[in-house]
């Protein structure tokens, strides 16, 4: 089976889950989608205060190495057991889902385009652009209902590490994608991609 990867990047609160949820929805069990979010690194022997502090922005928080290993296992028809990420908790949690390979991955994350081994595997890159006030709007309402967080605690860490880590690694690779969309409910978007996928689904039976 050949095996297309797209990779969704884009800011926090740009739009990427969004788009690529819809692009979920619509296909359903004829692509799957791994997210680098659930490749932050487990954090043994550390206390929920230190965990708070991590920089969570910068790319030695994730085990990028793991997610590039399970790439290539993906496309090779192989199933893989992904990590699973708790927010709430700063950590990974014990679990693990099982992603079967399928003709179209979906790959979502902040930091996908920045490391050059895990960018050379995309066949299609698209990058989720947005407003930095947008964002930081969206994240705040997002943290506080759906990751534990409270309006401080996503400020100050907006300000000490998300922002700076931003301009340093995610925006660079704005320029690395072969699409830049503005939005994550970007209609005309949507139908090129949906169509693009289409296209590979029906190339592959
Ligand atoms: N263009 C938009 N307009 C309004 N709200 C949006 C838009 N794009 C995303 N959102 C909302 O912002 C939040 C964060 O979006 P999400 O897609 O999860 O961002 P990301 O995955 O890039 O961090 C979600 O609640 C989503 O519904
Ligand atoms: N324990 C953690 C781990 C990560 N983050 C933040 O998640 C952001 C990336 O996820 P998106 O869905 O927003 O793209 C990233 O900016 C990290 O700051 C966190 O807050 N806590």
């Amino acid at each position: 089976m050949n095996v297309t990867l797209i990779g969704i990047a884009g800011g926090s609160g740009s739009g990427k889950s969004t788009f690529s949820n819809r692009l979920k929805s619509y296909f359903k069990d004829q692509i799957s989608i791994v997210y680098h979010d659930n490749y932050y690194k487990k954090q043994i022997d550390t206390t929920f205060e230190e965990r708070v502090k991590v920089n969570y922005d910068h790319p030695s928080s994730l085990e990028t190495d793991l997610l590039i290993q399970h790439l290539k296992l993906l496309k090779q028809g192989k199933t893989i057991e992904c990590p699973v990420y708790d927010f709430s908790n700063h950590n990974r949690s014990e679990e693990t889902i099982c992603i079967e390979s399928k003709p179209v991955i979906l790959v979502e994350g902040i930091l996908l385009f920045e490391n050059e081994e895990l960018r050379n595997l995309f066949d299609i890159k698209i990058y989720v652009d947005s407003d930095a006030d947008e964002r930081i709007l969206r994240r705040i309402l997002r943290d506080v209902e759906q990751r534990g967080r409270d309006l401080n605690g996503v400020i100050t860490q907006y300000l000490n590490t998300v922002k700076p880590m931003h301009a340093l690694y995610v925006e660079p690779t704005r320029q690395m994608a072969d699409l830049v969309i503005n939005s994550g409910f970007n209609d005309v978007a949507f139908d090129l991609i949906c169509n693009q996928i289409k296209k590979i689904l029906k190339e592959s039976r």
